[in-house]
């Protein structure tokens, strides 16, 4: 596991791509029609930064985060992530090496009710096999670096949507991750909590050096991501970089 200290870096970013996908083919049988979803894509992501993938409902978005992800196999090409050929792992070794690089976030929280903040978040990090003192610890910082450590012993149903997905967050960083994965996460949340959650993901990406990988089509982000993805009909039709400066959520 890397530092504790929850402000240091996990990774220093060297411009190295953490992914890289080649031609990458995706279909899906609906019925007894074959619907080709991604065609010939392929991509490469840098560490250190956020990066949006944006574009109309349907396009494909998800279905490359999951790709990219490792959660669905490609039906052509390659994903290297980390410098490890995904297609090479066997089903375990590849939850292996998702459980151990990387962490996700979904738009409807996927919180568990029984369970305070501050347990969410220990529970991957015990199903890991951290010691709990150490999870204890590790929990701690986690929420207090997305601003919930004030709210650490309360549950989901006292909790609003925006705190909500930042113990998702939370969770997700407890680990340290070296990439995170985040699916339309600001959808359910209003203006104000989106914001925030953007922040905390773009703060995750700078300060830690880790990979950011996000999906929205919520226009509002878009000036927040350092790199923005544009797809359209299964393929990234426009890459460019944002230039103006991000407000740090505190
Ligand atoms: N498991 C599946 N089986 C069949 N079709 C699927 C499956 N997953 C996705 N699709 C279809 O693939 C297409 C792309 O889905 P995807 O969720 O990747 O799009 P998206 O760009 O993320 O859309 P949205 O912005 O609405 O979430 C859609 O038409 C969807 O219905």
């Amino acid at each position: 596991m890397p530092a504790t200290e929850s402000t240091a870096p996990w990774r220093i970013s060297g411009g190295e791509p953490s992914i890289i996908a080649e031609s990458l083919g995706k279909s899906f049988l609906t019925g007894n029609v074959r619907e080709r979803i991604l065609r010939n894509l392929s991509v490469s992501i840098i560490p250190g930064e956020l990066t949006l993938i944006s574009g109309p409902s349907g396009c494909g978005k998800s279905t490359l985060l999951a790709i990219l992800s490792g959660m669905l196999r490609p039906d052509e090409g390659r994903v290297r992530v980390l410098g490890q050929d995904l297609g090479q792992l066997r089903l375990q070794e590849l939850e292996r090496f998702r459980l151990m690089h990387t962490g996700f976030v979904f738009q409807g929280f996927n919180l568990f009710p029984a369970l305070t903040a501050q347990e969410q978040v220990m529970l991957p990090l015990r199903y890991i096999g951290m010691p709990a003192r150490e999870a204890d610890q590790h929990a701690w910082s986690a929420l207090e670096e997305v601003g919930m450590a004030g709210r650490a012993g309360m549950r989901p149903a006292s909790l609003s949507g925006g705190e909500q997905q930042r113990v998702a967050i939370a969770r997700a960083l407890a680990k340290q991750p070296d990439l995170l994965f985040a699916d339309e996460p600001t959808s359910a949340l209003d203006a104000g909590n989106g914001m925030k959650v953007i922040d905390i993901l773009h703060r995750i990406a700078h300060r830690h050096g880790a990979t950011v990988l996000c999906v929205s089509h919520d226009p509002r982000l878009i000036g927040h991501a350092d790199r923005i993805l544009t797809m359209e009909d299964g393929n990234i039709l426009d890459d460019r970089r944002v230039d103006v400066p991000v407000a740090v959520y505190s």
